[in-house]
């Protein structure tokens, strides 16, 4: 697994236009190597605030959409359509508005969706959906992903693993059903840090102050169980894109400016 790199940027929206341009980066270059591309997605303000900018740059029309596979780190486990969904903000923010394929837009399950209001099923069903997406090449039962996007709680939550959650400890599976989650709605479907491990780029996205003391625990020597974000690492690469906000509690040595 790869080490931290840490970029810091002067607010929230300097964040997100500086991620945006890295992300759309990273998809022209890996399709200019292999053709298609794949991105795991996630929810919250900044990892939307980040898919509304790729829409709105540019930039935009130099990937191939309908080459990129669309994954999601995590899921609330709700009713197609519902605005707390993360797929529905991800639709709205960036899918509606690039010609994307709908057939490798990977959307998890919703509790209106085939397995009814059965998370654990619907974590089994996607599961299956990454087996069968897995190449040989990916050594493994999903994709090795070529960027996964997350953003990061106060509490130091990723995707919708929660600081303590038996599935911190998750060795075999991929995808797990949560219930009870601390925030809103309680029931969730997440990737699992074996999942999210298999990215060849991983890249955590946090602004504003209340990130701050869970971004310092994350770079600095925490365990996975009690600080999900520290087991956020990709193969290749790990980015920490930040604000200076959320970078305030970090040591100078790690916290200097992505840019002049
Ligand atoms: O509930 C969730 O929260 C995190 C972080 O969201 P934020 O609004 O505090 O940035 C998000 O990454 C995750 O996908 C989502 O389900």
């Amino acid at each position: 697994m790869s080490t931290p790199t840490v970029l810091v940027y002067k607010g929230s929206e300097p964040l997100a236009r500086a991620a945006a341009a890295r992300v759309v980066t990273r998809l022209v270059e890996v399709q200019a190597a292999k053709g298609s591309a794949s991105v795991v997605l996630t929810g919250g303000g900044v990892g939307t605030a980040v898919l509304r900018a790729v829409a709105e740059g540019t930039a935009r029309s130099a990937v191939d959409w309908s080459r990129v596979d669309f994954w999601w780190g995590d899921e609330r486990f709700l009713p197609t359509g519902d605005p707390e969904r993360n797929e529905t903000g991800a639709r709205e923010a960036l899918l509606d508005r690039v010609p994307a394929d709908p057939a490798r837009v990977h959307a998890m399950p919703a509790a209106d969706g085939p397995d009814g209001d059965d998370p654990e099923r619907a974590a089994e069903r996607y599961a299956a959906e990454l087996r069968r997406a897995a190449r040989p090449e990916d050594h493994g039962p999903v994709p090795s992903f070529d960027l996964c996007l997350l953003g990061v709680g106060p509490d130091s939550h990723v995707a919708s693993l929660f600081p303590g959650m038996p599935a911190l400890y998750e060795t075999e599976r991929t995808v797990v059903a949560v219930r009870g989650a601390p925030k809103p709605p309680p029931t969730r479907i997440s990737l699992t840090l074996p999942a999210i491990q298999a990215a060849q780029q991983v890249w955590v996205l946090a602004s504003g102050a209340e990130k701050a003391r869970a971004v310092r625990l994350a770079l600095l020597e925490s365990g996975p169980v009690q600080v999900p974000a520290a087991g956020a690492r990709g193969r290749s690469q790990t980015a920490f894109l930040l604000d200076e906000e959320a970078a305030r509690f970090l040591p100078r040595e790690l916290s200097r400016p992505a840019s002049p």
